[in-house]
């Protein structure tokens, strides 16, 4: 299912078959399971509490750091400038204004001095974790890409799936904005056109590997939006 063999099967007789689709596909149903997440759902509607959401990044916050580190590998493992390029502006926003937005929700809804330096992370925050830190070291650049187009992709897709209330915290309304603008579906497009580049140069055993971390990725997307937000 998750071999070349498999995506040139699905690929016969679609004219624009993209390995980035085909990917998304075989991820079904963790796929829109994490895009229709009643949290996003919730969080757009003004439904989440202060301490649910502050909870909730305190959670992300223990994501966007080993995915900073994965960002990183990426930078270095690029085979071209232009890829370090696009990725380096990419981690320049994610250092700078997404940073912001958790340290200001830290502030803003009263998170502890002990549970910003030493968070209690949740079974699947520190499954997700292990998986960046492994992809960034093990991983190489292909795995690396598929992880980013999975996590930079799912939260393109809820971000333009919602429509945010009048009135919501502006600090909610920062995070889902940062998630949907022009930028940042670039950005989304930029990588899926490169996960698919590579991914077309890959030898069978690598192509499978790549393919396997992309749906374990997904997979761990729903897990940690299940943990983060228990419905
Ligand atoms: C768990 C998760 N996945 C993806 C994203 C988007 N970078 C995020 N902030 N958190």
């Amino acid at each position: 299912m998750t071999t070349r063999h498999a995506y040139d099967a699905w690929a016969e007789g679609r004219p624009e078959a993209r390995i980035s689709d085909w990917l998304r596909e075989i991820s079904e149903p963790d796929w829109s399971a994490t895009v229709n997440h009643p949290l996003f759902d919730a969080l757009a509607e003004g439904q989440m509490s202060e301490g649910d959401f502050a909870a909730y990044m305190v959670q992300d916050y223990g994501f966007v750091d080993p995915f900073t580190a994965l960002l990183g590998h990426a930078i270095g493992d690029a085979p071209v400038m232009a890829d370090r390029v696009v990725l380096g502006q990419f981690m320049g926003m994610l250092t700078s204004d997404e940073n912001s937005v958790f340290q200001r929700t830290f502030d803003a809804f009263d998170v502890s001095a002990a549970q910003r330096q030493a968070p209690v992370y949740l079974e699947a925050t520190q499954a997700f974790r292990r998986l960046l830190d492994e992809t960034g070291k093990h991983g190489g650049y292909a795995e690396i890409l598929a992880v980013l187009v999975v996590t930079e992709w799912l939260y393109l897709e809820w971000a333009l799936r919602i429509t945010p209330v009048d009135g919501l915290h502006p600090l909610m309304g920062e995070w889902i904005a940062l998630h949907d603008n022009h930028a940042f579906q670039e950005f989304v497009a930029w990588l899926r056109r490169r996960l698919d580049e590579q991914a077309a140069g890959l030898d069978d055993t690598s192509f499978t590997r790549m393919a396997e971390r992309f749906r374990e990725t997904v997979a761990l997307e729903r897990r940690f939006h299940d943990a983060v937000h228990p419905s």
